[in-house]
């Protein structure tokens, strides 16, 4: 791993309109090709912050360094250009339901193509061989046709880790990507996405509740609590009074 970090996020804090304070002051430096897991329990800020890091929300405060560029207060034409090489795998923000499992991989390169040949779907060759192949590495070869809203909640995730390496990501934010799978999809889709970070080197942060799948892919976990960091460590580190400490019982376990 290279020593510089590709996303660098200093004293960010968000505060709603209402008064909530979401976001208290988080520091947090992501390495390339890092899995990151983020936990904590309800309300503690884990999607906000990665609703802040790719401007789904807007920051109170803070700074946000994305591959070596101050994204903190971008807008219109150089946001998009910041999220060019930034994966979103969330929970109803992820495919278009009408289009095909591969056409929703080649959305993938829209940022990559003018927006004539983007806007009337023109992908190159070359495009539709690696969104195929794509497909395959996330063993969905074979519904590449079918519409996205006809696919399980396990294979959309997968759609979107294909999505996400056609888009060249080079980091990916997934919000709860198996809060809605059982034990076996969920299992899947996170090897999936492992896998693929430790292949092509994307770094990742991920949320999630499952504290067990948290330590089985993390290279580092992230305990958020009441809007700050109060856990960062390896997966060993997370002992019991941890998660006593973040959740105020034991965590979610994974139950197959
Ligand atoms: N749009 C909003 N307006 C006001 N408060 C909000 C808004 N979105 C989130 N919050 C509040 O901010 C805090 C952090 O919420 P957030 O969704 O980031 O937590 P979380 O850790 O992701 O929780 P969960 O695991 O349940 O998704 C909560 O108190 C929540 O109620």
């Amino acid at each position: 791993m290279s020593s510089t970090p590709i996303l660098s996020v200093s004293d960010l804090k968000k505060t709603f309109p209402d008064g909530t304070r979401a976001l208290k002051g988080v520091s947090i430096d992501v390495m390339p090709g890092e899995f990151l897991v983020m936990i904590g329990s309800s309300g503690a800020g884990k999607s906000t912050f990665l609703r802040c890091t790719n401007h789904l929300f807007k920051p109170t405060s803070g700074k946000i360094v994305f591959e070596g560029k101050d994204i903190s207060a971008v807008k219109g034409r150089a946001l998009r250009d910041a999220r060019k090489h930034l994966g979103m795998i969330f929970q109803g923000y992820n495919l278009v339901k009408r289009l095909t499992t591969l056409e929703n991989v080649l959305l993938g390169r829209l940022g990559y193509m003018s927006s004539i040949t983007g806007a009337l779907g023109i992908y190159s060759r070359e495009d539709r061989l690696r969104a195929v192949d794509l497909l395959e590495r996330v063993g969905l070869g074979e519904q590449r046709f079918k519409r996205a809203d006809q696919l399980s909640g396990g294979q959309q995730q997968r759609v979107g880790i294909a999505r996400a390496i056609a888009q060249q990501a080079r980091l990916i934010l997934a919000d709860e990507p198996i809060a809605s799978l059982d034990p076996k999809a969920s299992d899947t889709v996170m090897s999936y996405l492992h896998q693929v970070s430790r292949e092509e080197g994307i770094a990742c942060i991920v949320n999630l509740h499952q504290v067990d799948y948290a330590k089985k892919y993390a290279d580092r976990i992230v305990g958020l609590k009441d809007g700050e960091i109060a856990f960062l460590g390896s997966p060993e580190d997370v002992t019991d009074e941890v998660i006593k400490n973040l959740y105020g019982e034991k965590g979610d376990k994974i139950d197959d």
